[in-house]
């Protein structure tokens, strides 16, 4: 009964539960005509077999062979139909600790801003509270 049960629960999930997580390096290593992976998005492609069939030619997908290649595939405007094809070629994600680094980089960056986007405020409010205070403290005097 219990065992009944559990294969039930089984047949709902998806196989794709199982991520598979790969270096930065790893990916670098995958950067000949044998073998072609880049990255978009954090996600990993092996775009070895698309490599003849790719409607924007071989050599730009070899110029981004073993790289992170978000920009450039961006840059061009890519189709929805182009974005589609792209999950065939899926093989895992970039490794968080790779991921950390753009991400502590670029938070690193707006974090930055948040403050000086809230200093401005802050001093904004003591300037008119010191202002005020003086301006009251005149006024008493007179
Ligand atoms: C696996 C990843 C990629 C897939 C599935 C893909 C797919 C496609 C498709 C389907 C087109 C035809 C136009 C469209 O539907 O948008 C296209 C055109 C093109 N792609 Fe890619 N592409 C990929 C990666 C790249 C990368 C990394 C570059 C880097 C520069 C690139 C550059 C181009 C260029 C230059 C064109 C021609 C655009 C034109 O003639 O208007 N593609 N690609």
């Amino acid at each position: 009964m219990a065992a009944e049960g559990g294969s039930g629960s089984m047949e709902g999930k998806e196989p794709q539960a199982v991520v598979t997580y790969y270096r930065l390096e790893e990916v670098a290593k995958r950067n000949s005509e044998k073998e072609v992976w880049i990255v978009i998005h954090g996600r990993v492609y092996d775009i070895t077999a698309f490599l003849g069939e790719h409607p924007g030619g071989e050599e730009v997908l070899m110029e981004q062979a073993g790289r992170d290649a978000t920009e450039s595939f961006e840059d061009v405007g890519h189709s929805l139909d182009a974005k589609e094809m792209l999950k065939q070629y899926y093989v895992g994600e970039v490794h968080p600790s790779d991921r950390e680094g753009e991400r502590s980089e670029s938070s690193g960056s707006a974090c930055r801003s948040c403050w000086s986007n809230w200093m401005i405020p802050v001093v904004g409010v003591v300037l008119l509270a010191v202002i005020y205070r003086f301006y009251m403290s005149e006024n008493k005097l007179s």
